[in-house]
């Protein structure tokens, strides 16, 4: 579904993807794991089209992103981590705007609309009257993943896609991906939230500086590596040795 091959991204001396060759297969949710800076967002903006790539493709359901900007972007949803919205549109302004820019008309919108305010619990009047910037965090997370997911795409990529979600949209929102990826949507979720990860996710991809360490499913992972745990694995792979103790030493340090 996604096919990634030698992709890479340089932002002057720095390479922060470097030649990653990545294949997301259908119908799965695949987690993107690696420590901050290791090109996780500068990967899925590459996916999405919003960056252009120095070397290598980026193909989304066969279509290749940097020839076929258009095409891919239909076939794809995006939750960024920023979560900018246009602050001076209401809620509702900003999802027809959306669903406009897909070619989605607004008696058709307005239904599709609807059933996520239903979903979120969001309330119809915020929506119509507020402006975006007036929102919660929570809310207006809940209107970007709308957005992102209101042309039905075939795939759906997510920056840290509960950051700001209360227990129970956090719950709801999981088992909406776990029903997108039955019905065979390709989910790539980009997260720190480990436990969260280990749970929602079939596989995991984990980076670091620019290139893929590992993947495959959590526990096979975990049994390869002698882990017991997701977060042991990663930091295993990508962590520095001695945290507890490095941790320890610097509270001593702080407090004396
Ligand atoms: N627009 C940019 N200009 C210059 N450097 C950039 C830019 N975008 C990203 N980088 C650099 O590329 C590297 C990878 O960044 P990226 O945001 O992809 O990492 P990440 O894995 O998503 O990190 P995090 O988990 O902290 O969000 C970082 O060193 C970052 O500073």
């Amino acid at each position: 579904m996604i096919s990634i091959q030698g992709l890479t991204k340089r932002f002057g001396a720095q390479t922060a993807v470097d030649h990653l060759t990545w294949e997301v297969p259908p119908g799965k949710i695949v987690g993107l794991l690696g420590p901050n800076g290791a090109g996780k967002t500068t990967t899925l903006k590459m996916v999405t089209g919003m960056l252009q790539s120095d070397e290598g493709t980026a193909l989304v359901c066969g279509v290749n992103v940097a020839t076929h900007p258009m095409e891919a972007k239909r076939l794809l949803g995006f939750v960024p981590d920023s979560g900018a919205v246009y602050e001076s549109l209401t809620g509702l302004e900003f999802l027809l705007m959306i669903g406009a820019l897909y070619g989605i008309c607004e008696e058709e919108a307005r239904p599709r609309i609807r059933q996520f305010l239903d979903f979120f619990e969001l309330d119809e009047q915020t929506l119509s009257s507020k402006f975006l910037g007036a929102y919660s965090k929570g809310m207006r997370r809940k209107v970007v993943i709308t957005a992102a997911l209101l042309h039905n795409p075939k795939v759906v990529l997510l920056d840290e896609p509960l950051d700001g979600l209360d227990a129970n949209a956090a719950v709801g929102f999981k088992a909406l991906l776990e029903t997108l990826a039955r019905e065979g949507k390709t989910i790539v979720y980009s997260s720190h939230v480990l436990d969260v990860v280990e749970r929602v996710c079939d596989s995991v991809a984990i980076m670091a500086q620019g290139r893929l360490l590992v993947e495959g499913s959590p526990k096979e992972l975990q049994h390869q590596h002698g882990a017991d745990t997701l977060e042991q694995l990663f930091t295993r792979l990508t962590g520095l040795s001695g945290l507890e103790a490095r941790a320890e030493s610097f509270a001593k340090n702080m407090l004396s």
